[in-house]
C-alpha cells in the first residue's frame, strides 16, 4: 500500500509508487492491476473490499507511464501492460488519479492499494491484498504502533503459524503500520530459484529443495533491521530456523482450524502443494490435511516468542465467531503481545 498526499483544494493527487520486490525476476507478459482508493487517516478501507473496488472503480481515472510502450486502459480502473520488460530491482510507476469533489474536500491522506495478478505469480502473493478497517481500528492501531515502536529498536518481527492464518494478510498490516518492509519468505524461495511458484519447487525438486532455499531466505533476513517478515508455515519445522529468528521477535498467529480450512477452501490449494489432493470436498480434505500438520507442528509454532490467538481476541472483544475478527483487529493483538513480550524481556515501556 502507498500513501498519496492530497494538494489542497485540488482534484487531482499524485504518487509515485516503487511496487514492493515482487517482481524481481524478469517477466514478460501482461499484468493487470487493480487500484482501491480510498479517503482515510491511516491504512484503513471501508466495507467490503469487493464492494469498494466496483464503487470506485467506476468513479476512478487511473493513467500510468512505463519507461517503454504500450498501456490499454480499461473502463474498469484495471490497468493491462502488454509489454517485454526486464527489471533488475522494482517497477517503477507513476499514477495520477482524479478523485471526486466529495472526497478531496476532506483534504485527508488516501491509501492506494495496489494488487497484481501474472500468470507466473502465485496466488498466495494475490490473495493478500489489505483488508478493510474501520477508522477506529485503524486509530488504535496507529496509536499502539507509536508506543511501542521506539523499543522494538528495529527488531525484526517474524511471522509464523498454519497455512491460511493470516500471516502474509496481518504481516503487511504490521509493516505498514510501523514503517517497516515486508517480505513473504514464499516468495523470496520463488525468486532465489529462478521465478517459479512453490507448487512447482515441490513438484520439481521436493520438499527438501524447498525447505533448504526457505531456511538460507530466514538466515539472509535475520541479518537484516526493521521488517516484518511472513514465513511459510512449515518453517518452524527446521531448529535452524529458530536460531535465524531468534534474532527478532517471533509471532505465532494460532487460528482455529475450521476458520483455516474455510479460508483455503475459498481460494483453493493451488498455491500450497501441501494441501494438494485429487479428490473430495475441498472443505473436509484441507480440514483433515491441516489436522494432521497441526498434529506434527504444534509444538513448533509454541517455541514463539508471542502468540496471538483468534480465540482469545474473540473471548475478549465478546465474539462469537473468530470470523468476525479483522485482519486489523488481529494486527493490534499482535502489537499489544509484543508489547507483552518486551515488558517481561525487561524492556521497559
Ligand atoms: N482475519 C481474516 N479474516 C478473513 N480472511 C482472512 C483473514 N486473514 C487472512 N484472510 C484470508 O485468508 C487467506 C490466507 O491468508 P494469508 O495472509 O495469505 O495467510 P498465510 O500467509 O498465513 O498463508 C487469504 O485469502 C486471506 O485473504
Ligand atoms: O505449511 C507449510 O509447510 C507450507 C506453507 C506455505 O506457506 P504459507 O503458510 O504462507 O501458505 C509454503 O511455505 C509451502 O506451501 C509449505
Amino acid at each position: 500500500m502507498i500513501t498519496l498526499a492530497c494538494q489542497e483544494g485540488k482534484r487531482n493527487w499524485r504518487a509515485c509508487h516503487h511496487l514492493r520486490p515482487l517482481f524481481c525476476s524478469e517477466i514478460s507478459s501482461v499484468f493487470h492491476f487493480r487500484f482501491v482508493v480510498i479517503p482515510t487517516y491511516g491504512i484503513v478501507a471501508f466495507g467490503d473490499i469487493r464492494v469498494m473496488e466496483a464503487e470506485v472503480a467506476q468513479r476512478i481515472k487511473v493513467s500510468a507511464r512505463f519507461d517503454t510502450k504500450k498501456i490499454v486502459k480499461s473502463s474498469l480502473g484495471f490497468l493491462s501492460v502488454s509489454q517485454k520488460f526486464k527489471e533488475q530491482g522494482r517497477l517503477l510507476m507513476s499514477m495520477l488519479t482524479q478523485l471526486p469533489n466529495r472526497t478531496s474536500s476532506h483534504h485527508k491522506p488516501v491509501v492506494l492499494e495496489v494488487s497484481c495478478s501474472h500468470n507466473k505469480f502465485p496466488a498466495s502473493v494475490l490473495e493478500s491484498g489489505g483488508f478493510p478497517a474501520t477508522l477506529d481500528e485503524a486509530l488504535i492501531l496507529k496509536n499502539k504502533s507509536q508506543e511501542i515502536e521506539p523499543y522494538l529498536n528495529g527488531c525484526c518481527i517474524f511471522l509464523v503459524g498454519m497455512m491460511g492464518s493470516g500471516k502474509t494478510t496481518v504481516g503487511r498490516i504490521l509493516s505498514d503500520i510501523l514503517g517497516y518492509s515486508f517480505f513473504d519468505s514464499d516468495v523470496l524461495v520463488e525468486q532465489a530459484v529462478g521465478g517459479i511458484s512453490v507448487a512447482e519447487i515441490f513438484k520439481l525438486y521436493g520438499e527438501n529443495f524447498f525447505r533448504e532455499n526457505e531456511s538460507e531466505v530466514l538466515r539472509k533476513l535475520s541479518s537484516m533491521q526493521q521488517l516484518v517478515v511472513s514465513t511459510g508455515g512449515g518453517a518452524v519445522i527446521r531448529p535452524i530456523n529458530w536460531k535465524y529468528m531468534r534474532k527478532g521477535i517471533s509471532i505465532w498467529l494460532d487460528v482455529p482450524l475450521e476458520t483455516l480450512a474455510r479460508r483455503i477452501a475459498a481460494v483453493g490449494t493451488v498455491t500450497r502443494p501441501l494441501l494438494h489432493s485429487n479428490s473430495g470436498d475441498g472443505y473436509s480434505k484441507t480440514f483433515m490435511r491441516l489436522f494432521t500438520l497441526f498434529q506434527e507442528r504444534s509444538g513448533a509454532y509454541a517455541n514463539a516468542n508471542a502468540r496471538v490467538s483468534l480465540e482469545y481476541i474473540a473471548a475478549k472483544l465478546g465474539y462469537i465467531d473468530v470470523d468476525n475478527l479483522t485482519p486489523a483487529v488481529i494486527a493490534t493483538e499482535a502489537l499489544e503481545q509484543i508489547e507483552s513480550f518486551l515488558k517481561e524481556d525487561g524492556i521497559a515501556i
